[in-house]
């Protein structure tokens, strides 16, 4: 047994990964972490059924203290995210990381702890295996199409933007590509960030409307042709079967693991 705790068990990701978990018969729901009072069990919280008896805190100190986790699942806000990793790694806790919005001072600052605590950790910008192999083929594809540019969409209460996985898109790609500057040397906009965001020069594009979930494009322009990946994620069980596959696999890391397609 895999004794898990959550933190932002009410959000969008928590909640479907608490019924995940409660329905995992190698894992279980140890404790959950949330910043407002909603009783001591998450059975008394109206978005859950009452056989839920799992404890309820407020601090992620206090928890570590009183259940001793094995893993610590964040699913919370870009605000908290570091705070919460690095709580867990000085105090033996291996953490999964699916909340968004790390900076690399952040990573490198995670990935240095875990590597001298010799403690796994994941981090994902996303669990989905479609949106993984996404970003593992438009790293192949950006070596025969350096030209690309990314269009990341998602529901409008997202706070990060770019996507984390936009984000590790345009790393993957960056690492590949021959050194290359696209578009025309004389580009102007006549609207600031007409051309979105850009990392190491390419463009990156943020979309957030309220009926999405997370969808994903890139885009690669040849002569005469032009080639589309694309990962749409339709409900968040999408992300779940990548959320409990990292619950395993973290058990047997010694170091922090950034993106799951080094380890699919
Ligand atoms: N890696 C992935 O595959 C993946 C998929 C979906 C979402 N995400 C990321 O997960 C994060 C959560 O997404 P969401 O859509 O569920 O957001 P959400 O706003 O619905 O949920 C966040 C929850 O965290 C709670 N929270 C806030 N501060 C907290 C704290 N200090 N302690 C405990 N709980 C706290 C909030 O009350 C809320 O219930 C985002 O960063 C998002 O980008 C990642
Ligand atoms: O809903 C979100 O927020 C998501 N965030 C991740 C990202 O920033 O890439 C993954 C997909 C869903």
């Amino acid at each position: 047994m895999i004794r898990v705790a959550i933190g932002g068990p009410r959000g969008k990701m928590g909640q479907e990964a608490v019924h995940t978990i409660m329905n995992n018969e190698n894992m279980e729901l140890v404790a959950v972490l949330d910043h407002r009072e909603i009783g001591e069990l998450l059975s008394e919280s109206p978005e859950f059924p009452a056989s839920y008896d799992v404890p309820v805190f407020l601090d992620l100190d206090t928890l570590i203290t009183m259940i001793s986790p094995d893993v610590f699942l964040d699913l919370t806000t870009p605000h908290q995210v570091f705070e919460h990793t690095k709580l867990c790694l000085q105090r033996n806790v291996r953490p999964v990381i699916g909340t968004t919005g790390f900076t690399d001072e952040q990573l490198q600052h995670c990935t240095t702890l875990a590597k001298n605590n010799k403690l796994g950790c994941i981090v994902a910008p996303n669990f989905a295996i479609g949106a993984v192999l996404m970003m593992k083929f438009a790293a192949m594809a950006a070596v025969y199409f350096p030209d690309v540019e990314i269009i990341e969409m998602h529901h409008d209460q997202k706070l990060d933007a770019p996507s984390g996985t936009a984000y590790k898109t345009a790393q993957m790609i960056a690492e590949v590509r021959p050194s290359h500057k696209q578009g025309h040397p004389n580009e102007e906009e006549t609207i600031a960030g007409a051309r979105g965001a850009s990392f190491d020069g390419i463009p990156i594009h943020s979309v957030r409307l309220p009926g999405l979930i997370a969808h994903q494009q890139v885009l690669f322009g040849g002569e005469g042709q032009l080639f589309t990946l694309r990962h749409d994620s339709f409900n968040r069980q999408s992300f779940m079967s990548g959320v409990t596959f990292s619950i395993n696999q973290v058990m047997d890391l010694t170091e922090l693991v950034y993106g799951l397609e080094n380890i699919l």
